[in-house]
């Protein structure tokens, strides 16, 4: 099968493409080149720092390169944590300490303005050609508490749409279908299928 470079040290997300481009790609991550350094992520935007993920990797490589940056944007917090999710409470990128900043941050807000999203922005980058981009989102809401088990990241806090289910307790493979990164993915093998 062909192999798919993504951009990423998050275990969580290798999982989910992994589990995405089953059967089309076998996808690769920077797990599995553990000297390549932590790119710095000072983009304005999701599409600003998926896009140096990729075209940082994608130069160096000489090779088509797939970055993802995505978050959590919480209308209450005037769309923070956003680009900045992953390093909300402090650089050492800690998802407990992250999610605990979030439910300090909102404590005392009425369920109805809870309301937030995850976003992600996909890259491809190629060497010579012009860098495109994907974008998925997923609606929901923010918890008083932590529920569920699976996922990583903020997945504990973050009830999915109108379900009664946080997106840590769905599987792997309900995940799939409605999170803001199968959405973007998505579009990302159509493009890539009619390549
Ligand atoms: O499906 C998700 N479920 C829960 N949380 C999520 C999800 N998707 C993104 N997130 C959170 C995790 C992290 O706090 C931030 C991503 O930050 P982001 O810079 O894109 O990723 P990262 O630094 O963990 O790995 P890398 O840059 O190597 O891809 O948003
Ligand atoms: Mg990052």
């Amino acid at each position: 099968m062909k192999e798919l470079l993504i951009a990423t040290s998050n275990k969580g997300k290798v999982e989910d493409f992994k589990k995405l481009f089953q059967g089309m790609y076998e996808v690769k991550s920077l797990l599995d080149y553990p000297h390549i350094p932590d790119i710095i992520e000072d983009g304005q935007t999701f599409q600003d720092n998926a896009q140096k993920k990729a075209e940082v990797l994608s130069t160096a490589l000489n090779e088509t390169v797939v970055a993802d940056d995505s978050g959590l944007v919480i209308d209450a917090l005037n769309g923070r944590p956003g680009v900045f999710s992953a390093r909300y409470a402090g650089e050492e990128k800690n998802d407990q300490a992250n999610i605990e900043k979030v439910l300090e941050d909102l404590r005392g807000v009425a369920e109805q303005d809870r309301t937030a999203r995850f976003v992600c922005t996909i890259a491809l980058a190629s060497p010579n050609k012009e860098t495109i981009f994907f974008e998925g989102q997923c609606e929901g809401f923010i918890s008083h508490e932590q529920v569920g088990e699976h996922g990583f990241g903020y997945d504990p806090i973050f009830y999915v749409g109108q379900t009664a289910k946080t997106m840590a307790q769905l599987t792997l493979e309900e995940k799939n279908e409605i999170s803001h990164r199968a959405r973007a993915i998505e579009q990302l093998k159509d493009y890539l299928l009619g390549e």
